[in-house]
């Protein structure tokens, strides 16, 4: 069944920015799905109407089947959103207190209201913590109380945008586990991020996004594979003329020459098997032969957009 789906959805801003433009895609459920693409190519915009919070100006979307846009009563119920940064936590209340004042909100109260409160503290490591002001907390476990709230009504579809930005690698870790435990729970997650790597450990498949539109889904692997169909090649003890040879040919990319007999490349199509062949001719059996990475794709893709890429 398909958790989350859009077809053709376009968002236009007055002043004629568009934020979306007839984007496709599905979510199947159960699915971690990640939103992977540059500064304003439109995810958040894409994660507000799926909440429900904004109204597409073209094309369609839906949540479990439901329209956002008809039946966004329904649709609300369904999703728990999480964005990132200080909003919607109370400093000065503890965790718990957080958590009491959104589940009483979702018309819970007494027994039930604790237990759920208990649970939701367990489920996202805080319960060491429940009694003490948010205020005193790291970003981190800021950050699992969203997602707590996020989980107040147990929703079966969970909007995460960009949830570990500004997180130390330790705590990104934690959190990163913590999606994949909803994904056990059969929960569908869709998450927005601008991390490579986070993409490649948790999602599922990917959808990389530019200027509003999908440029590719897939399974990250295969994302990085249809965003670029470079071959790399690394080989180490390449005689110096062989070097000297690839080096000289300007269809072969060379990203590391420089190592005496070591050389990384890249190479496509024909020129592909050209390379491997003379590389094996001249007696070299340190070969390896693989695709660039989904972070190399993209910002290779950054860069094609004419982005500055710090790196
Ligand atoms: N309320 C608004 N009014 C006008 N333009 C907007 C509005 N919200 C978003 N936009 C524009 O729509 C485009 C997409 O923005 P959006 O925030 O969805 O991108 P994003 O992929 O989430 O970017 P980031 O990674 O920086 O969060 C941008 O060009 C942005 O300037």
């Amino acid at each position: 069944m398909i958790a989350v789906s859009a077809s053709g959805l376009t968002r236009t801003f007055q002043g004629g920015g568009q934020a979306l433009e007839r984007f496709t895609f599905e979510v199947p459920r159960g699915e971690v799905h990640g939103l992977l693409g540059p500064n304003g190519a439109g995810k958040t915009t894409l994660c507000r109407i799926l909440s429900t919070v904004l109204l597409p100006t073209g094309g369609s979307a839906s949540v479990l089947g439901r329209d956002v846009v008809r039946d966004a009563a329904h649709v609300r119920r369904s999703v728990g959103v999480v964005f990132g940064g200080d909003r919607g936590v109370y400093g000065r209340l503890t965790a718990r207190q957080n958590l009491n004042f959104w589940a009483a909100l979702h018309g819970l109260s007494g027994r039930a209201l604790r237990e759920r409160v208990a649970v939701l503290l367990e489920r996202t490591g805080l319960t060491g913590r429940a009694d003490e002001r948010v205020d005193h907390f790291s970003r981190g476990m800021k950050q699992r109380l969203h997602l707590a709230r996020g989980l107040v009504a147990d929703p079966p579809v969970l909007i995460l945008d960009e949830p570990t930005a500004g997180m130390d690698p330790i705590a990104a870790h934690e959190f990163r586990d913590l999606v994949a435990q909803l994904r056990d729970d059969g929960r569908t997650v869709l998450l927005t991020t601008h991390d490579t790597a986070e993409a490649e450990a948790v999602c599922d498949r990917v959808t990389l996004m530019r200027r509003g539109a999908v440029l590719a889904t897939g399974s990250p692997s295969s994302v990085a594979g249809l965003v670029t169909s470079q071959d790399r090649i690394s080989a180490s003890g390449v005689p110096a003329a062989v070097v000297a040879e690839l080096v000289a040919r300007p269809e072969v990319v060379v990203l590391d020459g420089s190592g005496g007999d070591r050389v990384e490349l890249e190479t496509s199509g024909d020129t592909t098997g050209e390379v491997l062949h003379l590389l094996v001719d001249a007696g070299v059996t340190r070969l390896v032969r693989g695709r660039p990475s989904l972070e190399e794709a993209y910002l290779r893709l950054l860069r094609r957009q004419g982005m500055a890429v710090d790196r």
